[in-house]
This record gives structure tokens, C-alpha cells and sequence, in this order.
């Protein structure tokens, strides 16, 4: 027995590995199988290969240890919420990694910027309460008096992400100069308060200008100006937002478990909203819900406008996941039909 029980350790472990290792260059890996398969840590695996895999360690002369204590504090802070949790963290990382490798980027980042994106996307819901803004403005809670109802979750994520390097052993950064280091929190900060859905029609302005400008001045033949920084902390900016709203792009499987996820954590903030006496937020009530209604719509007014704009700035790399997010809405809309009937049934 305890020689089988070893077996299907080292089993396990290999196909960790091999999961792990397929992060580098696969969009749609099951983090949830990573998530069961690394003992609840899949954070922390993914971060240490993928920033490894890029190098920006030995770039930086970062230890490794430091790395592993500071990833390992972050990850330790993400909440067991149903969505907002560290198999999301990792997600919008692994999904913001794929897509700095997109062709229309090479030669574009610094190794700096590339790790202030990574680790803005590592970052960037830790300690999230599992409910809205809204309601920690509604409910004068601590966070919206501390932030004056400005972004509050994304502020207080930026903030508990610098305030962890302080902890003992964690201080990634030490080996940044004065320059470097200034540069660094400037990204981080903005690319974490950039994934507030109240910037999200900013994206799709600032895009839409971005790939016009482009359009007109054929002479340009990479299409981003590396000399540019404020039009690349932009696109950082919408990579990191993309990767944030990339669920209904994700292979059908796992698309569906977010959903599921997502639900759950608003329906909970709606029992919570009722128990206080407060108005139910929308889509929040678990006892009046059209979830395949409510993905239409979130996919046509929400995540396809920014897809949209975003795969014209990153073509030809983008079209495999568009035609993701495009079988996915047909998929939605074929149970729309079926979930009426079971409504009307
Ligand atoms: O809540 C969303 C923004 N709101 C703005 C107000 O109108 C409705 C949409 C984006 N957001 N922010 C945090 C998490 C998510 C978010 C992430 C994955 C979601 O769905 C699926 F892909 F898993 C998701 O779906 C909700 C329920 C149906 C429609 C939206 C939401
Ligand atoms: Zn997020």
C-alpha cells in the first residue's frame, strides 16, 4: 500500500510538472488542476517558473528564497472566495504572461516593465473581501473611509502588496537602484488601479486612439513605439485588464467554473445585502438569476468591446482567442433557449 500511495505521489508531482511547464507557452492551462495538484499553492508554483522561465531574477539578482518568501506572503494573503482568490491571481499572471509574448511586442518592454506587469497581475486582488465596491461604500466600511470610495479594493491591493515586501525576507526589490525602484512602484501602481471596471471605457478609448494613430501612420512598422512610455504603461495597463476579464475567453470547461464562481460570490454579497436591510445589487440575487442572460450580456457590452479593439492591436496572435470567446457566446446563447424553458417549465 505504501508503495502505491508513493506511486501516485510522484504521479501527481510529474503531472504538476508538466502542467507547470505548459504555462509558459499555452493559453487555457487548468490552474484549477494546479491549484489541486500543488497543495492549494498554485500562485506561488506558477509566479517562481514563470519568472524564472523569463529570467527577471538572475536580471535583478533577486534570491530565489526572497522570491518564494514574498509570492508565497501574497498568496497567503488571497481570501478562500469563491472567484477573487489565488487560482485567479495566477490566472490574469499566466494569461498577461502569454500575452506579452505576443509577436506585436517583441523588442517593445523593458526586463523592468515586464516585472512590474507580472507582479501587478500577481498582486492585484490580494485580500479581496469577495464584494464590490459599491458595497464597502454603502456599508461605510473601513476600506471606503481609508480610500474615499476612490477605487477602494484596488488601492488597498496596491497598498498590502508594497507594505508585504517589508515583511522579514520578502523584499524582492532590494536590489533595485533609487531609478529603477521609483519606476517600478509608478507601473505597479497604476497597472493594479487600472483594473477598476470604472477605468474599463477608458481602455477601449485610449486603444481605439492607439490603433487609429497606428492605422494612419503607415510608416510605422512596429506598430508600438518603444520610446513611448507613457503609450506602453497604457497598453500594460489594458493587458493587465484584459487578462482580468479573460474568463469567456477560456476554453468552455473552465469558463464555466468562473462563471459558477463569480455567481457564487455575488449571491453571497446578495445574502449579505439582504440580511442588512439593504437594496439587492444586480445580478447579486441567487433567487431571481439568468445566468446565461447575464454572460450574453457581460460578453457583448463588457468583454467584447475591449477584446474587440485589443485583438486589432495584437493581430495576428489575438484571432485563436477571439474565436474562443466566439464559440463560447454561441455555446451561452444555445442554453439561453433552454434555461427560459426551464424558468417557463
Ligand atoms: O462584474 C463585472 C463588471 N460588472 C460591471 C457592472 O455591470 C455588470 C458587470 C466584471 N467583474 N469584476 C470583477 C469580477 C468580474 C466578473 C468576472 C467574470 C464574470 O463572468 C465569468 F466570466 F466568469 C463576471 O460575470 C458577472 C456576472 C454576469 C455579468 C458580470 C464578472
Ligand atoms: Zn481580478
Amino acid at each position: 500500500v505504501e508503495r502505491l500511495r508513493l506511486t501516485r505521489k510522484l504521479n501527481m508531482n510529474i503531472f504538476l510538472a508538466q502542467l507547470i511547464e505548459s504555462t509558459n507557452d499555452t493559453w487555457g492551462v487548468d490552474l484549477f488542476e494546479v491549484d489541486a495538484l500543488s497543495n492549494h499553492r498554485p500562485l506561488t508554483h506558477v509566479a517562481l517558473h514563470l519568472f524564472k522561465q523569463r529570467n527577471i531574477l538572475k536580471q535583478f539578482q533577486i534570491r530565489e528564497l526572497t522570491f518564494f518568501k514574498f509570492i508565497s506572503a501574497i498568496e497567503a494573503k488571497y481570501r478562500n472566495n469563491p472567484y477573487h482568490n489565488n487560482i485567479h491571481a495566477t490566472d490574469v499572471l499566466q494569461a498577461s504572461h502569454h500575452m506579452l509574448n505576443f509577436s506585436v511586442f517583441k523588442n517593445v518592454f523593458t526586463e523592468l516593465e515586464v516585472f512590474a506587469a507580472l507582479f501587478a497581475a500577481a498582486v492585484h486582488d490580494v485580500d479581496h473581501p469577495g464584494v464590490t465596491n459599491q458595497y464597502l461604500i454603502n456599508t461605510n466600511s473601513d476600506l471606503a473611509i481609508l480610500y474615499n470610495d476612490e477605487s477602494v479594493l484596488e488601492n488597498h491591493h496596491v497598498t498590502l502588496a508594497f507594505q508585504t515586501l517589508s515583511t522579514e525576507g520578502c523584499d524582492v526589490l532590494s536590489t533595485l537602484n533609487r531609478k529603477q525602484h521609483q519606476m517600478f512602484r509608478k507601473m505597479v501602481i497604476s497597472v493594479v488601479l487600472a483594473t477598476d471596471m470604472s477605468k474599463h471605457i477608458q481602455h477601449i478609448g485610449h486603444l481605439k486612439t492607439m490603433v487609429e494613430i497606428r492605422r494612419l501612420s503607415s510608416s510605422a512598422s512596429s506598430i508600438i513605439d518603444p520610446e513611448n512610455a507613457e503609450d506602453k504603461l497604457q497598453i500594460l495597463q489594458s493587458l493587465v485588464h484584459c487578462s482580468d476579464l479573460s474568463n469567456p475567453l477560456k476554453p468552455l470547461n473552465l469558463y464555466l467554473q468562473w462563471t459558477d464562481r463569480i455567481m457564487e460570490e455575488f449571491f453571497r454579497q446578495g445574502d449579505l445585502e439582504k440580511s442588512l436591510n439593504l437594496e439587492v445589487s444586480p445580478l447579486c440575487d441567487r433567487e431571481n438569476s439568468n445566468i446565461c442572460k447575464s454572460q450574453m450580456g457581460f460578453i457583448d457590452y463588457v468583454v467584447h468591446p475591449l477584446w474587440e479593439i485589443w485583438s486589432r492591436l495584437t493581430q495576428p496572435d489575438c484571432q485563436p482567442i477571439m474565436d474562443i470567446l466566439e464559440s463560447n457566446r454561441v455555446w451561452i446563447a444555445s442554453q439561453v433557449l433552454t434555461e427560459d424553458d426551464k424558468h417557463d417549465g
